[in-house]
């Protein structure tokens, strides 16, 4: 049987960000599989750029290539230090993305963590954190200060609004702490990425090609911001993680390493050979053709959840026609 609309489902290896199974839709079109696969929390118009990312993906041609190889970061979520230790070490990355301000535990945690990190790294490893917008201002500037001696790349979205990440910025240039600030959410989630460079709220924009609309749209968001970009996951299969393989890879300039080393928090995937990171790189070719190599077999979901994901379809696609004034 033709499959049009698939829908998926994954446990992760690892909870993270409070999540412990990924589930999402593949839609089909002329040029293979797109992947759809907004969060469980997120609803309304907000998942509309997510579906135009995945028509995107289904439908047209990808953008030329600048290279053949794309660095990406282990990503270490809120574990215990030998953990921590262990996933650096397993990973062959050079550069760490480590979760800090996880809720329910403190600064003495991620000092752990980020210390065992550095220690697995070794000196010549870039090391980087994300809060996920959890710090206030002071306790940024405070976490900061204990944690460059850790030298530390930059810090993604340590508090969640612009405005707070402006402040930070200049608070930081006053104590002449020179740790760049990343934005992750305050450019896929405000529903205003540029603001983020007229305030000078950060000195790197993080761009996921789901939440802001596809390897286009971002390739133009990047231009406008005129910022350097690291492109990062949204916890995709390796369908949707391709994607941004394709994007980091379009871009005319790359200087960091990219997010999107994620398909180890999956069990399984939607492809026989998925994704893969050998000496921290992936290779651009390999997420080339990922779109045509799905096997339908592995999209293991019950009809109950089908039937809730084209419901969702069916209501972001009626949302994405008014958006387009039809
Ligand atoms: O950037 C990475 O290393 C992996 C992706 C990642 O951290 C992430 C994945 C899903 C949702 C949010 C985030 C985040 O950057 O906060
Ligand atoms: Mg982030």
């Amino acid at each position: 049987m033709e499959h049009h609309e698939l829908t998926w489902r994954l446990d992760m290896s690892l909870r993270f960000r409070g999540i412990t199974t990924r589930e999402g839709m593949l839609l089909r079109g002329r040029r293979g599989w797109g992947e759809w696969s907004p969060f469980l929390d997120y609803d309304g118009p907000e998942l509309v750029p997510w579906l135009a990312a995945a028509h995107e993906a289904a439908e047209e041609d990808w953008p030329t290539p600048c290279r053949d190889s794309v660095p990406v970061n282990v990503t270490v979520p809120a574990v215990g230090p030998e953990r921590a230790a262990a996933i650096v070490a397993d990973s062959g990355c050079r550069t760490a993305k480590v979760k800090v301000a996880e809720a329910g535990q403190g600064f003495a945690e991620d000092l752990d963590r980020v210390t065992a990190v550095r220690s697995a790294l070794g000196p010549h490893g870039a090391v980087r954190l994300d809060a996920n917008g959890a710090w206030t201002v002071e306790q940024a500037a405070e976490a900061i200060g204990r944690l460059r001696h850790l030298d530390v790349e930059y810090v993604e979205q340590p508090c969640r609004s612009v405005t707070e990440l402006a402040e930070l910025r200049r608070r930081l240039a006053r104590h002449g702490i020179d740790v760049a600030i990343a934005a992750d959410e305050s450019i896929r989630r405000s529903g205003d990425p540029e603001r983020v460079a007229e305030l000078e709220a950060a000195d790197v924009a993080v761009l996921k090609v789901q939440p802001l609309g596809g390897v286009r749209a971002c390739l133009e968001l990047a231009e406008r911001l005129g910022l350097p970009v690291v492109v990062s996951s949204a916890l995709e299969s390796s369908v949707g993680l391709a994607a941004g393989v394709v994007l980091a890879a379009a871009l005319p300039r790359l200087p960091f390493a990219c997010g999107l080393n994620t398909s180890a928090l999956l069990i399984g995937d939607l492809v026989s050979e998925p994704l893969a990171t050998v000496d921290g790189r992936i290779e651009v070719q390999q997420a080339l053709v990922m779109r045509e190599k799905v096997d339908p077999s592995l999209c293991l979901a019950g009809p109950a959840d089908a039937e809730r994901w084209r419901h969702r379809l069916g209501a972001t696609s009626r949302l994405s026609r008014i958006g387009a004034g039809q």
